[in-house]
This record gives C-alpha cells, structure tokens and sequence, in this order.
C-alpha cells in the first residue's frame, strides 16, 4: 500500500468532526490495505503499520529524530512512489542507528526518505514524528473502523485489543480472518501477557461516589484505600514473574524485591493488579509526593528511577487470573474473595460497607495516614480491563488534573535563564488542546532545571519570550477551583494552579479532557 493513501486518509479524517466519517474513511483505508493479492504475511505487516500511522503512532520507537532534522527537508519527489512498508523499514533503521556519527547517518537517511516523499507525504511524515498526528479519540475511532471493516461488535474488537495490549496485532489477524469472530475470541486473558489497566472515573466527596454506583441503593461497597505509588500489574507462571506499569513497560529487572514476594504467594499462575510502594519503618507505605522529589533531575522516568533507588513493596488490589481461572469478567465481591486467598498479606486496606459516613470515616483515616484518597467500587462489577470502568470512582481531598504543556515562557529575575511559566492545557477528544490557564508555582530548582532542558528538546518555536513546544509532556496541576474566563478558549479557566510533579507515566493522548474539567467544574 502506498503511503500517499494513508495520508489522503489522515487528511480525511482530519477534515471531519464527525465520528462516523472518520470511522468510514479508515474502515475503507484498512480494507484496501488487506485486499491486495500479495502474500499474508505482508498484507498483516502492511495492516499494522497502517493502523499505527493513522493513528499517529510511530510504532513504540523512538525515531531520534530532533526537530531541527525535520526543519530544512529536501525539495519533494514529485510522484508518489513510498510503500507503508518501505517508510516503516526506513524509520526501523534510523532508530537503529547509535554511536558515533550516528547522528550524521540518521540525517542521511532521513533526508533520502524525505526526498522519496510528495510534498504532501512529507507533511504527514513530519507530523508522524513530532507526533503532532496523534489524537487520543483516533484510537478508540480505529477499533469501530476495525469492527466496521471486518463486520464484528466494535466492543468484541475493544475487548480483544485490551487483551493483547495493542490495536495493530488484533486489526491484522481479524481483517485477514476467515472468521472473524472466532479469531476475535482467540484473544483471551493470557498469563504472561499484559492486558491495559481499568482506570477510575472521580467524584469530588464519598456521598457523590456512592450515588454515582446506584443512588438509593442501600449495598454494600468497597472502599480502598488509594495508594500514590506506581501502579503494577504483575503475571506469574510458575517461577516465571513479570512486572509492567500502567503503560504495560516491562520494569522486572527493576524490582526484584516485587519478584521476591510474588514468588512467595501461595498460587503459580497468578495476574496481579496493584500499586507498589516504598513502606516506613512503621511499616506504613509512604506517598510518591515524599520520594519524587527527589528524582526531579533524572533523566529517565520519575518511576524508573524510583524503582533503582527504593525498596519498594507490592499492595495489590485486583486479581485478573489465578490458578487456571480468568476472573475479569468474574463480579469484584469473588475477586476479592480470591485474591484474600492468593495475595492475603499484601493487598490494599479496605472497607466493605454501604454506609457513606462510615465510608467517610475510614477516607478521612486514610487521608490522616498520608495517603492520596480511596476508591469506591461497585461490588458487583466486572474488571473492565483499558476502561474508565463505571465500577471505580476515585475520591481525593485534593483537586488535581493531568494537563499537557503547550508553551513555556523565558523566567525573569531569580529565574532569568530558565524556562519557567508552563502554559497548560487540556485534551480536546475531538483533536488538540485548550488551554486553560499558566503556572509558574510549585517548581523546585531542580525542576526547572528539568523542564528548561525538556522544552528545549520539545521547542518547535521562540518568540524569544514564549516557547511553542510539541504537546507531549503531562503535568499533574492541583488548583483550588475554575472560573469562568474570556481570556481562555474553554471559557474556563484554573484558579491558583501550582506544579505537583512531571508524569511521564501518563503520554498526551491519556491526559484528562476538556469535558472532565467541565464537570469538575460544575459551572
Ligand atoms: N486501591 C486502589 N484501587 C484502584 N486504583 C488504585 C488504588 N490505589 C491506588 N490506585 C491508583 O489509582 C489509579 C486510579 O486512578 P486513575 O485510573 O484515574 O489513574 P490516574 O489517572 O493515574 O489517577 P491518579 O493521577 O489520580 O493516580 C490507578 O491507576 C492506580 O495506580
């Protein structure tokens, strides 16, 4: 398939506000690029590349490409000649490339690939890899497009894709399928293989979370205490232990005192979910806030680098599979029946009740101990793997959002020579950020230092006072409340917002959405 498809298509799909537009034009684009007569392996190979492009995804990999590489492209090619396949081959090779002169060779071989290119191909070569394409609502309109495409429940597709972790492996095998729904039911939990996380919708108090799991009904919930550590979902097969992150990285080397008990539990076929922590002395487990700070000037993630320096202990709160059985569809009130048994003396406190004062007594002691919050759930739901799952509502005293850096202006005075002010913004499903307000509060020396040095990697612009940079690094911002605003584009703007720490747990595509701070709002 030709690369100058993917990109008509991405125009397409750019040039519509409408969902189902959006959804024919891939579902079109993946049928085509499943059609051809060559063999199938290469139409699966073909597939995958193209639902990571349009998506905006350059595979996982790092390309090494700076922006400064991506300025002075080579005059186009005229005709359209560029295979998905030959681009994605180029693009493997220059992530390949290390060592001395491998910057020189990586300038090489992006300007041959830029030179092959239309100057319309370039153009959506060049925002494949400032990662400008992406759009968090594209990947969840790729799935329907796959389920549209193959003539399968997109939710079947959705489902399958949670399982395997990624959307391309899930696209080729069904497109190319002879039956579609029996290869989509092939994709089960596997132990061993990560499966994404269920993630929490959030209510501002305990009485709201209640009401939110079925106003009026008098059943017991679970209250957890939420622990503000690195989330991990953990497999075990016989002596066989892996550990991931919410990204679903691999950091097992990384924790090998994780390992350790995993190794110690009671069940050999084992999927895990829970939060790890380094504990005091007092054996109680200490917040992130209190060791990040820390490992402000690192380079890699806060998390990464967190788990070299502590010794950090597993608090588990799920349980997906055990012993030969696959619990995600199983309600949470058996889960936890299970995982008392296979996990007992490492799981996260909890409260079963279905009284919100003494769910607000135990949230208070939570809040007392250092703890982040609870989480209220509904004992009667499934894991809803890869979801803001209906079943979990997180409750924090504290207001927070994860927004995404659009800009970042030079400091003044004590500050002069530091990028200081971040200029914040939150997720437009639909494609973008908006801006919501700007902040210089809450940063330590070394974390403008850090950010100085990270917007200047991600600058794509200088007015010499503001600093344009790609949309990609997330900031978590607490602030006291919203106000209306003209001066911002939402209509909405942050009262007294302050820096609590970097993510680099979390990309763009995950940070919260203008419509989440809409009802955070309640303006
Ligand atoms: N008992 C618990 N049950 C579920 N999640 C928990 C619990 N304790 C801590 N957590 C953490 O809370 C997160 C749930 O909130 P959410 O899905 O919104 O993720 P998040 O955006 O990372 O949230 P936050 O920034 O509030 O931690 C989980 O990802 C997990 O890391």
């Amino acid at each position: 398939m030709l690369l100058a498809e993917v990109a008509a298509t991405s125009d397409a799909v750019s040039a519509t506000r409408s969902r189902l537009a959006k959804r024919a034009a891939i579902a079109d684009l993946l049928r085509r690029a499943t059609a051809s007569d060559a063999a199938a392996a290469d139409r699966a190979a073909t597939t995958e590349i193209v639902v990571a492009y349009i998506a905006g995804a350059l595979r996982q990999r790092r390309t090494g490409l700076g922006w400064a590489a991506l300025r002075d492209l080579p005059p186009p090619a005229t005709d359209a000649t560029l295979t998905v396949r030959d681009v994605d081959a180029a693009f493997a090779e220059i992530a390949s490339l290390e060592g001395p002169g491998s910057a020189q060779a990586r300038s090489t071989a992006a300007t041959a690939l830029f030179g092959a290119a239309t100057e319309r191909e370039q153009v959506f070569l060049r925002g494949l890899v400032a990662g400008e394409l992406r759009q968090g609502a594209l990947d969840s309109v790729v799935v329907d497009a796959v389920g549209e495409a193959a003539g399968v429940p997109a939710d079947a597709v959705r489902r399958a894709v949670m399982m395997r972790g990624a959307t391309g492996p899930v696209a080729s095998a069904v497109l190319l399928a002879d039956d579609p729904a029996a290869t989509l039911a092939t994709f089960t939990l596997q132990v061993g293989r990560p499966v994404r996380p269920m993630l929490a919708q959030s209510a501002p108090d305990i009485a709201t979370a209640f009401e939110k799991l079925g106003s009026g009904d008098p059943a017991e919930r679970c209250v957890d205490v939420k622990l503000d550590g690195i989330r991990i979902q953990v497999h075990r097969l016989g002596d066989e232990v892996r550990v991931v992150t919410r990204s679903l990285d691999d950091i097992t080397e990384r924790v090998p005192e994780i390992v350790e008990v995993v190794r110690s539990l009671p069940s050999d076929r084992l999927v895990l979910d829970g939060e790890a922590l380094a504990v005091g002395p007092d054996g109680v487990p200490r917040p992130f806030q209190e060791t990040a700070a820390r490992s402000a000037t690192r380079e890699a993630a806060p998390e990464v680098e967190l788990v070299a320096q502590l010794r950090l202990s597993p608090f588990f709160f799920d349980v997906l599979h055990a012993g030969g059985r696959d619990l995600i569809d199983a309600p949470l009130r058996e889960r936890l029946a299970v995982l008392d048994e296979v996990a007992a003396s490492h799981t996260v406190r909890r409260l079963l009740t279905a009284d919100p004062d003494a769910a607000a007594e135990f949230f208070a002691g939570a809040l007392r101990e250092g703890q982040e919050g609870v989480v209220v759930k509904s004992l009667d739901a499934p894991y809803a793997a890869g979801r803001r799952g209906a079943g979990w509502i997180k409750v924090k005293p504290r207001q927070t959002l994860d927004l995404v850096v659009l800009a970042v202006e030079r400091g003044s005075g004590r500050r002069q020579g530091w990028l200081s002010n971040i200029h914040l913004g939150a997720r437009d499903p639909e494609g973008g950020f908006v801006m919501l307000g700007k902040t210089f509060k809450g940063m330590t020396d070394e974390m403008l230092e850090w950010q100085t040095a990270r917007f200047t990697e991600l600058a794509t612009d200088d007015d010499g006072w503001v600093v344009t940079v790609r949309p990609e690094q997330v900031v978590e911002i607490a602030f006291d409340g919203l106000q209306r605003s003209t001066r911002y584009p939402g209509g909405l703007a942050l009262r007294f917002a302050r820096v609590l720490r970097y993510r680099d747990d979390k990309s763009a595509a995950e940070a919260d959405t203008i419509e989440a701070v809409q009802a955070l709002s309640g303006l």
